[in-house]
């Protein structure tokens, strides 16, 4: 344990989670988030219990309202939005294809989507069909690999044209950490929606989507939100655009009266007609138990922990790495700055193979950055000292 670890408030957090006590380092926990101890019993405990002893009366009694409810907590824990708003359900990709095409059809007459050309390609990729779909063009905006989407950027990109702007609350790979309200405001005077991705900022960095006056937002939750493999996202639809909103994906669950099966689709009131089949139930109990101990830390603990990780981070790679070349290619302002950094050097793909042998698990994004995902409650700074010193090592050896 360094000193860093004795004065960390947050140290203790780092027992709840599978694995913690090993000495493999994990710099992945932005990919896919350790499991906390407690989920495994609570998991047995569903299957003997609920899905075992209620069988299909658990319906009735509880799953049906689950994506709604853990849309609230989410909303209330890490997204800063008032109850009904938030839903859980489907993956980060499907919902993101519902609410564009929502947003699309929203401002008739408008023929562009502005997206970033270094936003992530499942964000890219469902612009781009979409615009196919609808006739209409994207507007790229090009951005610095190790910055993001400025206020001059996306102010020189948006027009009377511009029916909708994606962008990143943190890009994945600079993880440069973007002004929604400031970026949100400059949307708006265009008379655009916004549809942000908050996948690698939800639960390490405060959200205040209700006040920031965010339309729309997407987000993962098997990263800092510890759901698991797979485990479904979230979307969050401002109350004002409830009704006015129409998504493309027009099933039972998200109908106003599921069981009444009737001839034709009705939408539901609320955030529930942006569902569409059967929820994922078991894979949402995971995200619960994340959810609460977010919640006991509190998350601007969270996010002032994740600061001092990849500020620390940051200090070292200075110290030990910069003179074998390595470049930082996320922003230095920690305010600037999200929940992970991102290491430069031209041999990257090969030390983070070599890592990956040694034990030491970050990953590797284009064109040449070692990614070291920090996640606030379960990685220590002892893991940032161990981890760096060996990405030294591996240089030297391939030197
Ligand atoms: C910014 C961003 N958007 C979307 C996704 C993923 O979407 P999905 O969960 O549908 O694979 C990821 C990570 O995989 C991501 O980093
Ligand atoms: N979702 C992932 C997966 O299913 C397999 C491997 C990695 C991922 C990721 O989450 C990648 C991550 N979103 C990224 O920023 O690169």
């Amino acid at each position: 344990m360094t000193d860093l670890d004795r004065g960390d408030p947050l140290a203790s957090y780092r027992d709840r989670f599978v694995g913690a006590d090993q000495p493999l380092v994990y710099f992945d926990g932005n990919s896919l988030g350790r499991p906390l101890r407690v989920t495994g019993p609570r998991l047995a405990r569903f299957v003997e219990e609920e899905w075992g002893g209620r069988l299909i009366r658990g319906w009735d009694e509880r799953w049906f309202d689950l994506p709604r409810t853990i849309g609230d907590d989410l909303g209330r824990v890490v997204l800063g939005a008032a109850p009904g708003q938030a839903a859980v359900g489907d993956s980060t990709t499907v919902l993101l294809y519902k609410l564009m095409r929502a947003a699309v059809a929203a401002r008739p007459g408008r023929t562009e989507i502005v997206i970033d050309r270094d936003n992530f390609p499942t964000d890219r990729y469902v612009a781009a069909g979409i615009a196919e779909e609808c006739g209409l063009t994207l507007r790229w905006i090009d951005v610095d690999t190790s910055a993001g989407v400025t206020a001059e950027l996306l102010s020189a990109a948006v027009s009377e044209q511009t029916a909708l702007v994606v962008v990143s609350h943190v890009a994945y790979r600079s993880a440069w950490l973007a002004d929604v309200p400031e970026l949100t405001r400059i949307a708006h005077d265009a008379g655009a929606l916004v549809l942000w991705d908050l996948c690698h900022s939800v639960g390490s960095v405060p959200l205040e989507l209700d006040a920031w006056g965010v339309d729309l937002a997407v987000g993962c939750t098997y990263k800092y939100l510890n759901g698991g493999p797979g485990a479904p996202a979230f979307l969050y639809v401002a109350e004002r655009h409830l009704a006015e909103l129409t998504q493309p994906i027009q099933g039972w669950m998200g109908a106003v009266d599921p069981f009444l099966m009737g001839p034709s689709y009705a939408p539901a009131e609320g955030i529930r007609r942006f569902l569409s089949g059967t929820p994922a139930i078991v894979g949402m109990l995971a995200l619960q138990d994340m959810l609460a101990l977010i919640e006991s830390a509190g998350l601007d603990a969270v996010r002032a922990k994740s600061v001092a990780l990849t500020s620390y981070a940051i200090e070292v790679a200075d110290r030990l790495l910069a003179d074998a070349g390595v470049v930082v290619a996320s922003p230095r302002d920690p305010a600037r700055r999200g929940g992970h950094v991102t290491l430069n050097h031209p041999l990257m793909r090969e030390v983070t193979a070599a890592l990956w042998e040694r034990d030491v698990i970050p990953d590797y994004r284009d064109p040449h950055g070692l990614r070291l995902g920090l996640s606030p409650l379960s990685t220590s700074f002892d893991e940032v000292d161990r981890g760096l010193a060996e990405v030294r090592e591996v240089l030297n050896s391939l030197a």
